[in-house]
């Protein structure tokens, strides 16, 4: 299988697919579908550290992203790609809530973060009382073209903070979590950053559920 590090133009595209196969849950194989190379790395890294047998492939499709709440903007990228490919289907949005900003910019955070960059998130929060943030993790998961997805939401409490660390990931440096000791996700190693963050709380219990599934399934 081609691994995502191989394409080197598979940044630069729009929008991609993953194709995560999880060939440790043999009756169910959802496909990841991203178009974002860090969160299949992380992904990637989270799932191989709890099974065996995950691989990763990836090309090009085209899932527009709605507005609405997170939880919207998930339920219609899944059902989108699900129709696309005619198979389970996983998708990840991620979200960053200002608490001084009553939860926003949560699912815009992509487009804030293009437009006003790290220093300028951080400005949008002066005079305000806090700078406590949450960074909400949801994977939408579809059995199937036309049926109901199910959501896995994964929540990491932290503050913004003027940028620290590499620069590689989004908002990592600028987001420092309450259990980082002042750190922000950029200064830790992905190991750490993989055992308190949105996406592995999200991840995890999706993973309960298609073990579950698969399960019940064998059982039938
Ligand atoms: O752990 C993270 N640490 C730092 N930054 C992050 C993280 N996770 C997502 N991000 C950034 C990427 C994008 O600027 C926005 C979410 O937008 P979001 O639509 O979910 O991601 P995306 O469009 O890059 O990929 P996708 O094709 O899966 O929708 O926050
Ligand atoms: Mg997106």
């Amino acid at each position: 299988m081609t691994s995502f590090g191989e394409r080197p133009n598979v940044h630069k595209a729009k929008y991609l697919l993953g194709q995560t196969m999880l060939t440790s849950i043999s009756h169910v194989h959802p496909v990841f579908v991203t178009g974002n190379a860090n969160k299949l790395k992380e992904v990637k890294a989270i799932l191989a550290a709890g099974t065996s047998g995950v691989e990763v492939t990836s090309q090009a499709v085209d899932v527009p992203e709605i507005q609405g709440t997170t939880q919207e903007v998930a339920i219609a990228k899944v059902k989108v790609a699900a129709e696309k490919l005619g198979t389970a289907c996983v998708t990840e949005d991620t979200a960053l809530c200002f608490e001084a900003l009553g939860g926003l910019p949560g699912p815009y955070i992509k487009d804030f973060l293009g437009t006003l960059g790290h220093q300028g998130l951080n400005t949008l929060l002066t005079g305000f009382p806090t700078t406590r943030a949450t960074a909400l993790c949801t994977f939408a998961y579809s059995p199937g073209p036309g049926q109901e997805p199910i959501l896995f939401e994964g929540r990491t409490e932290g503050n913004i903070v003027p940028a620290k660390g590499p620069t590689n990931f989004g908002w990592d440096p600028i987001f420092a979590p309450v259990e980082g000791n002042g750190r922000t996700y950029a200064e830790m190693d992905g190991k750490e950053k993989n055992a308190i963050s949105h996406r592995y709380r999200a991840l995890e219990k999706l993973r309960v559920y298609l073990s579950e599934k698969a399960e019940k399934e064998s059982n039938q």
